[in-house]
């Protein structure tokens, strides 16, 4: 049932009593179908369109790419990293705007310190097979708490397509299939409860991702960061995922 353009507070509001906080606290994830809606939800897609045919998507990074392993063979996606300020990317920025209020209203509801967000990663995984093998997001405790990704992809045929993003709940005898589609968004904790894969992709399947932090572990990371690299509060610290998946 899609949400009224544009989507309400008290919308927001609803559907996070409703559907969200019940599903993060019972399952760990949680999907949202037509929560743009049309007009909004095409204007996003056609920011991202023209990201992509321009070039201003780039091979995405590795954390470790193991010795010899290629990183298309790990992960096939191009990405681009955007506040939502820059120009030809309001639509996006009014995406940001409701997923960042249906998160702090789940983390009020939760009670969980989620203070702030990285930049929103628009990625393409561009068809030809690119997938991405199974991972977790934040496996070490990096700050990021929760995963936030918004599917764009009109008439998508998973049997035709594939792309399907697979989520392998820890200590569960099940997987769960999501399908990458047009103005779905999808929720899930970061961390290695909700190991995760993007099936081989056979279209463009586009996606913009934002990782939500637990302002407290998100503090401890740092802090370990900083033990590490024996470094002062005044210097840079090292340059690792978590400071590239920047703060807005
Ligand atoms: C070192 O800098 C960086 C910068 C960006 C990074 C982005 C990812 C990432 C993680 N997960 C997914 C995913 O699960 N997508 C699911 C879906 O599209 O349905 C994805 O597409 C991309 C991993 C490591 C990164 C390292
Ligand atoms: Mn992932």
């Amino acid at each position: 049932m899609p949400l009224a353009e544009p989507v309400s507070d008290v919308d927001i509001e609803r559907i996070v009593a409703q559907r969200v906080v019940p599903a993060l606290s019972a399952q760990g994830f949680c999907w949202l179908d037509g929560v743009l809606g049309d007009v909004t939800g095409g204007a996003v897609l056609e920011q991202v369109r023209r990201m992509h045919l321009s070039g201003a998507l780039k091979g995405g990074q590795l954390m470790r790419a193991a010795p010899g392993v290629k990183r298309s063979a790990v992960r096939g996606d191009r990405i681009a990293w955007v506040c939502g300020a820059e120009r030809g990317c309001d639509a996006i920025n009014a995406l940001l705007v409701v997923i960042d209020k249906l998160v702090m209203s789940a983390a009020r509801t939760l009670d969980r310190p989620i203070s702030h967000r990285s930049k929103a990663m628009v990625a393409c995984y561009p068809g030809g097979g690119a997938g991405y093998v199974k991972h977790v997001d934040n496996p070490n405790s990096d700050g990021r708490c929760l995963t936030c990704i918004y599917y764009l992809n009109k008439d998508w045929n998973t049997k035709e397509h594939g792309g399907l993003l697979r989520i392998f709940p820890e200590g569960k005898p099940y997987v769960c299939d999501i399908e990458p589609l047009f103005d779905r968004l999808l929720l899930f904790w970061s961390d290695r409860r909700n190991p995760h894969e993007v099936q081989p992709s056979y279209a463009t399947r586009y996606a913009i991702t934002a990782w939500y932090f637990d302002s407290e572990e998100r503090a401890e990371a740092k802090r370990r960061c900083r033990e590490r690299s024996g470094t002062t509060q005044n210097s840079r610290s090292s340059r690792s995922t978590t400071n590239t998946i920047l703060l807005l």
